[in-house]
């Protein structure tokens, strides 16, 4: 035997975001300057399947981050069979899949209508808040995964009479004057991130948070937080960041416990390693802008002091070092 090898991972789980599934012929993006492969995004998902089916460390989850069908079904009266087709997929395999809200679930559907349904993966009774698809979840001792609802505060899926959305309304205009709210300010800055296609974490959302990491912390387990909007600017272009992506940012380095976020939305991906925190913030490039004869998911093999992102396609490979937790305590005191 050879007394040098190094222990195997502790569990793994794969990764994929964007698949954006729609029956209709390719398209290209807003900025006409990116191909989107809408129908062969469901034989992309097959592949991933396939691969961690097939993998030797059979993965504990799945984590979809947010998107899974296009907003071009509601149009086409698709949303509820595109649905199907994607978790007829998802099905094939027996791996749990947890499941995070987009924009394109709420271009789809109402806010309402996915608590409780098949894109619902929380544990009903201990989610962050009634309205709030936010949960936590522990695949192995000493590891916690958070789920945030990125459009807790936001526009997309709530009727325009309610409190929540005019509160939206009025704290996007603060920044976006365009007629249309899609469109984002013309500026240079981050205040780009003001569109209607982004939104953000409520305060109940971020005191929820606060107190999960808190327990986390005092159990010293690690935490990767999961969320459709990144949230660290040099993980992503500006107008993808959640609106209050400061906010989130102040909770997690006030705590020592959380090791990576993982984030959707931009296409392109993305990622950073926090130099204050060590926090990774990893934003996986979308399967929706992937080429037929490409792919775009990834296994995260997990160990002691480490993750390491095997990546598919456009995903490239990385090992995400957990930053030393004393000088983490030492930069919170
Ligand atoms: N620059 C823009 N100006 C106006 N509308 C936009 C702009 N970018 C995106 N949109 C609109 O916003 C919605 C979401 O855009 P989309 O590119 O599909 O989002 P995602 O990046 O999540 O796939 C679509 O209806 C799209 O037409």
């Amino acid at each position: 035997m050879d007394g040098c090898s190094r222990p195997g991972p502790l569990f793994s789980f794969g990764v994929i975001a964007d698949i954006q599934y729609a029956d209709i012929d390719d398209g290209y993006n807003y900025c006409q300057s990116r191909r989107r492969y809408y129908r062969s995004s469901l034989q992309l998902l097959a592949n991933a399947q396939e691969s961690w089916s097939e993998s030797a460390v059979r993965p504990a989850f799945v984590l979809q981050l947010g998107d899974v069908i296009d907003g071009f079904n509601k149009g086409c009266a698709a949303s509820d069979r595109a649905l199907d087709a994607v978790l007829r997929q998802f099905g094939s395999s027996p791996l749990e899949v947890h499941h995070v809200w987009g924009n394109h679930e709420l271009y789809n559907f109402s806010r309402s209508s996915l608590f409780g349904s098949r894109l619902d993966s929380s544990p009903r009774s201990d989610r962050a808040g009634p309205d709030i698809y936010a949960y936590h979840f522990s695949p192995v001792p000493g590891f916690l995964f958070v789920v945030l609802d990125g459009y807790d505060v936001g526009l997309l899926g709530r009727p325009e009479s309610s409190d929540q959305y005019q509160s939206a309304l009025s704290q996007i205009r603060q920044h976006n004057n365009n007629q249309d709210l899609n469109c984002p300010p013309m500026l240079e800055d981050l205040r780009q991130r003001f569109a209607m296609f982004n939104g953000g974490f409520s305060k109940a959302q971020l005191d929820w948070l606060h107190s999960v990491l808190s327990d986390a912390d005092e159990k010293q387990l690690k935490v990767t937080i999961a969320s459709h909007l990144p949230v660290h600017p040099d993980s992503t272009c500006p107008i993808c960041l959640a609106w209050n992506y400061d906010e989130l940012l102040a909770i997690i380095s006030a705590h020592s416990s959380v090791v990576c976020v993982m984030a959707g939305h931009d296409h392109d991906g993305g990622y950073c390693q926090d130099e204050e925190t060590g926090v990774h913030h990893l934003t996986l490039e979308g399967v929706i802008e992937t080429p037929p004869d490409s792919n775009a998911f990834g296994t995260v093999f997990v160990y002691e002091d480490r993750m390491v992102l095997k990546g598919s396609g456009r995903i490239s490979d990385r090992e995400l070092l957990f930053c030393d937790k004393n000088k983490k305590l030492s930069l919170i005191a």
